[in-house]
């Protein structure tokens, strides 16, 4: 039954989506068991200029280990248990999650308005029905999308969307399209052995995160709403064996495609027949959202290598999928060094985890760094081998795309030189980004490496907070005459506990940093507000999240929206909430709150 809606939602203008002819329920053989799957594995290639150029070693040398590897072989989780969906990349489901008395927690007016939605609608008492899935919404189309992926370096095969579901694609008023997806929403031909059902702990950490990382200015997948059933859900929070209830939920999440790496290499894994499928998704994504690499000039001269020895031509203009595997490398890049900029370790990067737009999905065990260290995983299942620890994501980025060139390349859609070339691409905007972004933060003029780098040592040294001490840096001023006896005045909220030998070496570190902001000549005033703009006050700490969860639990959602609130304008200071810029508490290093696992 549809219900009759009030103009605003009613008026949603949905779209069609991905390619019809790739929808599961329009061919005659949906499914078979995974007996009779195929093996895949891609070799990794990394080319060599464009792993020189990452920034782990640069990490790797601050933590005292140059050696990284990816090692700490963690079991793949999710490996197929389910029923295969072949030479499809979606299927026509609906929400079928059950209910009693669902209730909104927490909501985004700026979400509502990149879909033109009346913010009153959120005040509508038939809201948490439409956003549960409970009832369905005027035009929409709600399907799920297969995709498979790499976890922890292992192919691991089919495994979504198993529990996200995608109402449908809205046009707004300025032409953009937006795909709105309920996160928790049900089972679906890809749940395999699990129950689509998620967790108010978990959806909590997905709202607030995606909401704050908008507000850092990092390209992210929204959230329009969260929901909570009413119902509970068991998870065995830190697989002990020992299962409990917990309250359910479900984020309506937005982004312009919620295609990821995984949604090409399943295809590609499953040979012949499903390589069609990846041309066909390559084209999608093109023509929807980079369309103007359709348009691009053929005639402008858009070679690359010619005249470096051993690197042959490539000529970006006459392969839209060499323009495209280039352009999805760099936003990759991009998006990594804006995440080590913040100190975002996302903590589980597996390739579908991995937006073709360059957005941050998925927010599981993520974690902000608090004390600076390169080591540092939020995520208990990356514990042994600390492959997505926060100094390995650039790395990760790399390995990532090369799984994603390799994917185009077998389905012959670029060349080998092309897929090097992308990756090459990677390590160039990865390193010109960073150095930016780093440069940005300590308000200097140009790049200064040795600085950094000798930062970055004595903040692991130290254990200096990440976040607040780039704050208070702005407050340093370009005087040369400052006594040695008050050049750490400015620093003493951050540089806690440090002895006579480690004060001698933050002096030494700021006497540079002071010579460096004098021969740079930026006044001290304007060099702050530069520095505040892009060093965040606030930053979504994990025992923020858990103060919102455990009031959320006993039903009290006001802390959900408060911290929003203060994340929506994380660069800004703000009366009365200095609280949340506040180191962690010591109940935070109890299990489950700085440490997390994957179960959500
Ligand atoms: N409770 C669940 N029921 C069914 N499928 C699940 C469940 N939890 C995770 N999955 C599926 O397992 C796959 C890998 O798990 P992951 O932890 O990345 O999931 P997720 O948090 O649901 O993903 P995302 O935010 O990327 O959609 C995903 O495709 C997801 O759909
Ligand atoms: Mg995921």
């Amino acid at each position: 039954m549809l219900l009759n809606l009030s103009p605003s939602l009613s008026s949603l203008r949905f779209t069609s989506s991905l390619p019809r002819r790739c929808c599961s329920n329009r061919l005659p053989f949906l499914s078979r068991s995974p007996t009779t799957r195929r093996r895949f594995s891609l070799s990794v290639k990394m080319d060599s200029t464009a792993r020189r150029r990452s920034a782990g070693e640069f990490y790797g040398r601050v933590a005292g280990t140059t050696e990284r590897g990816f090692g700490g072989e963690v079991e793949a989780r999710g490996a197929e248990l389910g029923s295969l969906v072949l030479r499809a990349c979606y299927t026509k489901v609906s929400p079928s999650v059950q209910v009693e008395n669902p209730k909104l927690v927490v909501w985004s007016d700026s979400v509502a308005k990149l879909l033109d939605l009346d913010p009153q609608e959120f005040e509508r008492p038939d809201f948490p029905l439409l956003f549960s899935g409970a009832l369905p919404l005027v035009g929409g189309l709600p399907y799920a999308q297969c995709y498979g992926g790499h976890q922890f370096g292992v192919w691991a095969g089919q495994l979504g969307d198993g529990r996200a579901i995608t109402l449908g694609e809205l046009l707004n008023s300025r032409g953009e399209r937006w795909e709105l997806q309920l996160k928790g929403a049900g089972k679906t031909p890809y749940s395999r052995f699990a129950d689509g059902l998620a967790v108010l702990r978990s959806s909590i950490r997905e709202f607030l995160c995606s909401e704050a990382m908008h507000g850092l200015g990092i390209p992210t997948t929204r959230a329009l709403c969260l929901v909570a059933t009413g119902k509970y859900v068991s998870r065995d929070m830190f697989y002990d064996g020992n299962p409990k209830d917990e309250p359910g939920a479900i984020v309506c999440r937005v982004a312009q495609s919620f295609l990821r790496f995984g949604s090409y290499q399943i295809h590609a894994s499953r040979g012949k027949e499903d390589l069609e499928i990846v041309r066909l998704l390559a084209d999608y994504a093109i023509r929807h959202h980079f369309s103007h690499i359709e348009k691009m000039d053929k005639s402008e001269d858009l070679s690359f290598g010619a005249g470096q020895e051993g690197s042959p031509v490539v000529d970006l203009t006459s392969n839209k999928y060499a323009a495209w595997s280039v352009e999805v490398a760099e936003r990759t890049a991009s998006l990594i060094a804006s995440w080590q900029g913040v100190g975002f370790t996302h903590g589980v990067l597996n390739t579908d985890n991995m937006s073709i737009l360059g957005l941050t999905i998925d927010y599981g065990p993520f974690g902000f760094l608090d004390a600076f260290d390169p080591s540092y995983t939020p995520n208990t299942t990356d514990l042994p081998g600390r492959r997505y620890c926060f100094a390995n994501q650039p790395d990760i980025g790399l390995w990532n795309i090369a799984q994603f060139t390799t994917t185009l390349e077998a389905a012959n859609l670029i060349s080998k030189d092309e897929a090097n070339y992308a990756m090459e691409r990677y390590g160039n905007k990865f390193m010109d980004e960073y150095q930016a972004i780093m440069t940005r933060k300590l308000g200097l003029a140009k790049y200064n490496k040795q600085l950094i780098s000798k930062l970055l040592n004595n903040m692991a040294v130290d254990k200096v907070d990440y976040t607040n001490f780039f704050r208070v840096l702005s407050n340093i001023k370009a005087d040369p005459n400052i006594p040695e006896n008050e050049l750490l005045i400015p620093l003493k909220s951050v540089l806690l506990d440090i002895g006579q030998e480690r004060k001698e070496a933050w002096i030494s570190w700021v006497q540079t940093y002071i010579q460096e902001l004098v021969s740079n000549g930026i006044v001290d005033e304007q060099r702050k507000a530069a520095m505040n703009s892009v060093n965040p006050k606030y930053i979504l700490r994990n025992y923020l999240c858990q103060g919102a969860i455990d009031a959320a639990e006993q039903g009290d959602y006001e802390e959900v929206r408060r911290v929003l609130r203060v994340m929506q304008n994380p660069y800004d200071e703000q009366k009365g909430m200095e609280k949340y810029a506040r180191l962690p508490p010591a109940w935070a290093y109890r299990p489950g709150v700085c440490m997390l696992s994957c179960s959500s």
